[in-house]
This record gives C-alpha cells, structure tokens and sequence, in this order.
C-alpha cells in the first residue's frame, strides 16, 4: 500500500510530467487566466520568440485592475495609462487567439470572480494566473496560486511550469461560528495567530467542521487570503457543496464526463493519517467579529477589543514596527474600536465581491442611510454578480441607502484605477490587504467582513455586528 497522501500530494503528483533528482518537478497547468497587468510583457516575449500560445483553450483573458468602475466606461477608458493597459491585452487576446471579456462584457469581472461562475476553475485543476490571490481557487480543491510575469509567458507557451513541492499545512476550524461571524472573521482570525510569514513555504488545505459548513463563497473568502498569511496556496476538499456549485456552470463538464469527473474528484480528500508539517486548531465558537487596526493583516483584534499598544510588545524590532503602522493609521493605543470613525467604506474585490457577500451587506442596510461623514461604495465582483444582485433588487437597497453602486473591477482594492483614497481617509473595506497606501496614497484601511462594513457605514463607526438592530 502507498503511503497516505494529503489533498494537495494527490494534485501535486497527477501533474508531474518530470521530477529532476533536485526535486525540481516540470507540472502540467490545467487553466491559465490573465489579466491586464501581468501579462503584456509575457505576450511580447512570446511574440519576440515567434512562439505561439500552446492551449488557448485552456487560457482566458479578462480586465479588471485598471477598468473605470464609473458607468460612463461604456463610452470608453478616459484615463490614458488604463486605457493603453487595456488596449494591450484585447490585441494580445486576439492576436493569440484567447478568449477575452472586455469592461463591456456582461462575464467580465474580477479574475478570481469569473473564473468559477463560468465553471473554467475546477476541482483537482492545477490553476495559475500572475496574480497573487490565485489562492482563491482553492476553495474548489484545486491547486492554485500567482505566478510571476517570465512564469506567464512560459506557461503561455508549454502550458507547464517548473515547481517544488512545498511543505503541508493544516488549518482546521471546529466547531460553528456564531451569528454575525463570518469566513472573513475566520481567516483573519487566522492570519492574526500565524502571522504574515506563518504559511512560508507552506500549501494550507483548510478542514474542520465551520469549513465545511461554509459555502463557496466563504470558502473563496478564506483560500484568497492564503498568501496574507505567506502560503503558497490555500485549498479545501471538494464536497457535495462545491459539486452544487459547479454542475451546469458553462464550462463544467456535462453528461457522462461530467460523471466521470464526479467520481474522480471524490477521490480527492486527504487520506486518514496523512502527515502534515504543521497542524492549527482553531475553534469557530470562540470568534468575534474582527477588525484590522494597522498596515499588515496580522494586526487584527476583535471588535470589542482596543487597539494594541506598541509598549507591551518586548521584540523591538516589532515594536518599531508596530508603532509606525500605528502612526500611519493615525490610532492611539487603548483608543475601543468602536470609536473609529470612518470617512469612506468599499464593499468589493475578490475576497467579498460576490452574490452573498452583497446579499449580507443588503441585509444590514435595508431600509436604513448611509452616515452622512462616510462615502460608501459597492463594486460587484463581476457583471454576472451585478446582474444578480439587481435581479434580486439588492442594487435598490443600495441606492435606496446612499450608496454608490458601481460597475464591476478591483476598484479601491488596489489605487490603480480612479477608485482610491485621499490621503489620512479612513476606510473600513472588505478587501484583503491593508498595506501603506493599498488604496491610495497614505489611505487608512480596515479589512472587516461585508457585514461589518455595511454597519459602519451605517453608523459611521465600527459597531458590533452581533448587536445590530
Ligand atoms: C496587480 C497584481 C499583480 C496584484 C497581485 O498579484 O496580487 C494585485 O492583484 C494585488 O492584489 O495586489
Ligand atoms: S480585487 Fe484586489 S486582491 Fe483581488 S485581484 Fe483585484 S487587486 Fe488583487
């Protein structure tokens, strides 16, 4: 008998297609997506070499970084520098021969948005992109991550990629989370006890009673923060949830490969008695709503807690640290985090930009108005997501509130497009990264779930979602 293998040893070892004695592995790439960003520098190598793209069929091409999120975009790309980004991958699509969603086509979304609707991210897939929160696509039990640019283009051309096994990790979250506590809770929660470096050199599979009641959305929430806390890839088995989610999507297999398909990916789950490296027990009972209060993901403390001081801490190294995200964020230590008050919030990007995650927000805010200090925002993660949500007339609501809703992109995730923050703006933000002018140049975020943001843009503070009337 074969010794037991984890979820992430199974995917790893049916992708080999050569092992050097280093352990240098040569791994087939089952799908490959692309975005503006990362990618035109591949395509002119490609084209210097006079080589062609090896799968089109499995590559798929789509803007989202630099996209206008405003509705005028319909009339074209204003801003010069976006527009010429966005030229370059429709000529590169289309020279190469890939499918490509434009800012006008109603699939066109955030990468890791679209890449599940439309059933191209599969369970047991090796998935790559140059992107750092390929991670996402993990939640499907497959083997995701980022890629950097000179990757692209090799992969672009062979459709394969030079790898090293990384070591396992397991993360397993007992237990059920309490009202008001969500995915976004649990992997902050997360990355707060391992730190950013604590998945160095680590491939996370995600287990546990509360992972396993989540629903893809939530487990797409918690793989796309794997790389915030250092992982290569963050994964969860695939299970009757995310057999729901896929069949019917327009590029799941149908009929008898889809039975096929079926039985294989059941085989995918880590054996009984698999070794891991390093093993994490969390208990989802315990979780409270979760506030990030400095410029890494790991700064984060409950919502009934207060923010941290430097002085406690004895490495000083981290202390320095500490304070000076402190003074970036403009906090005072002892200050209860629900006395911030916020200036703007965003609502969107690949780690909350889906249906449910707006479902939540709609939830909250129904029937109430935005505090008039705050400037609020909800970017749909993509136009399938959008065309959703304003079937369920959760755009209404929205409106109805005082918020802005918008056309779908990454938006004030990231300052490369016209959504961003002045500077000392304050934001509570559903995104996934609160580094030093991530939204903008000295903007202030906090990473919080859709619930969460949608109650202080509400009050204008942070509350407490659990006691939200
Ligand atoms: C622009 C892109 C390369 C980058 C990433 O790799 O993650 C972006 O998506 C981000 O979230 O910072
Ligand atoms: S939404 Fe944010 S994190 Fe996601 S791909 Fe876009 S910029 Fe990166």
């Amino acid at each position: 008998m074969s010794a037991p293998r984890t979820l992430y040893d199974k995917i790893f070892d049916d992708h080999i297609v050569d092992r050097q004695d280093d352990g240098t592995c040569l791994l087939y790439i089952d799908r490959h997506l692309v975005h503006e960003v990362t990618s035109p520098q591949a395509f002119e190598g490609l084209r210097l070499s006079g080589r062609k793209v090896r799968h089109p069929e499995k590559t798929l091409a789509v803007v989202d970084h630099n996209v206008s999120t405003s509705p005028e975009r319909k009339f074209g790309i204003k801003n010069e520098e976006s527009r010429i980004q966005v030229e370059a991958l429709a000529r590169n699509a289309k020279d190469f021969g890939v499918e490509y969603y434009s800012e006008n086509d109603i699939r066109q979304g955030i990468v890791h948005i679209i890449g599940p609707e439309q059933g191209f991210t599969l369970p047991g897939m090796t998935i790559v992109c140059g992107d750092s929160h390929t991670s996402t696509h993990g939640a499907f039990g497959a083997l995701a991550h980022g890629i950097g640019t000179s990757e692209v283009e090799h992969v672009l051309a062979t459709q394969t990629l030079i790898q090293r096994k990384a070591k396992n990790m397991l993360v397993r979250v007992d237990g059920q989370l309490p009202e008001g506590v969500t995915a976004k809770d649990i992997i902050l929660a997360i990355i707060g006890e391992i730190g950013t470096a604590g998945g160095t050199g680590y491939v996370i599979e995600y287990a546990g009673e509360a992972i396993r009641a989540l629903s893809m959305e939530g487990r797409m929430t918690i793989c796309n923060m794997s790389i915030e806390g250092g992982a290569r890839a963050g994964l969860i088995a695939a299970d009757e949830t995310t057999f729901a989610y896929v069949k019917d999507k327009p590029r799941a297999p149908k009929g008898a490969a889809w039975d096929a398909a079926l039985e294989y990916w059941k085989t995918l789950q880590s054996d009984e008695g698999a070794h891991f490296d390093k093993v994490i027990v969390l208990d989802a009972a315990k979780l409270p709503p979760i506030v990030s209060w400095g410029s890494s993901p790991e700064d984060v403390v409950s919502v009934q807690g207060i923010v941290p001081n430097p002085d406690d801490i004895t490495d000083e190294n981290k202390r320095t640290s500490k304070q000076r995200a402190l003074d970036y964020m403009g906090l005072t230590p002892g200050t209860r985090i629900t006395d911030i008050t916020l200036d703007r919030v965003f609502i969107g990007s690949c780690t909350n930009g889906r249906i449910e995650d707006l479902r939540a927000v709609a939830k909250v805010v129904e029937g109430k108005t935005v505090s008039p200090r705050v400037d609020a925002m909800i970017v749909p993660g993509s136009g399938l997501v959008k065309e959703q949500a304003e079937a369920e007339g959760l755009d209404k609501i929205f409106v109805a509130a005082g918020f802005d809703w918008r056309e779908p992109g990454c938006s004030m995730c990231l300052a490369m497009n016209d959504d961003r923050l002045k500077p000392h703006e304050r934001c509570a933000s559903t995104s996934n990264r609160n580094f030093e002018g991530r939204q903008g140049f000295k903007g202030r975020t906090h990473l919080v779930s859709p619930a969460m943001a949608a109650a202080a843009a509400i009050a204008g503070h942070f509350v407490d979602i659990r006691e939200w009337k």
